[in-house]
């Protein structure tokens, strides 16, 4: 769903920006992007997360760089009914 070209526009790219334009909501009543499900099951943790992401994600990179063993990230997928990397990220701090 996350990439299925009848609803975005050039569905491969990433391109978070895209998230500013489209004007829908990740609350689960727009299906074409339900991060966190939808209907009675979807998760009860949202309101927390929506909080909290943030300011969890603004300390992590604001306190340190990042970066892979690799140096480079693989942007491989594989398919299921959510969208999950091939390969998991290892992401290393590096104290600033
Ligand atoms: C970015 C953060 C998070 C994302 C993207 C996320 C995503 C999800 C998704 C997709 C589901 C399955 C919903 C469904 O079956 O329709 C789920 C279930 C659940 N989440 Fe989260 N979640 C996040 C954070 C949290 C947090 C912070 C908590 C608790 C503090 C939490 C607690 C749960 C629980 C208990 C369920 C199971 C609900 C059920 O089966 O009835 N989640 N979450």
């Amino acid at each position: 769903m996350g990439q299925d070209s009848n609803v975005w526009s050039d569905a491969q790219r990433f391109d978070p920006e895209r998230f500013l334009e489209v004007g829908i909501d990740y609350k689960g009543r727009d299906f074409e992007l339900i991060p966190f499900g939808a209907g009675r099951r979807m998760c009860p943790g949202l309101p927390l997360a929506d909080r909290m992401l943030h300011l969890m994600l603004g300390s992590l990179i604001y306190k340190f760089d990042w970066k892979t063993k690799e140096g480079t990230m693989d942007m491989s997928d594989k398919f299921g009914f959510t969208l999950q990397k091939k390969l998991p990220l290892m992401a290393i701090p590096v104290e600033l």
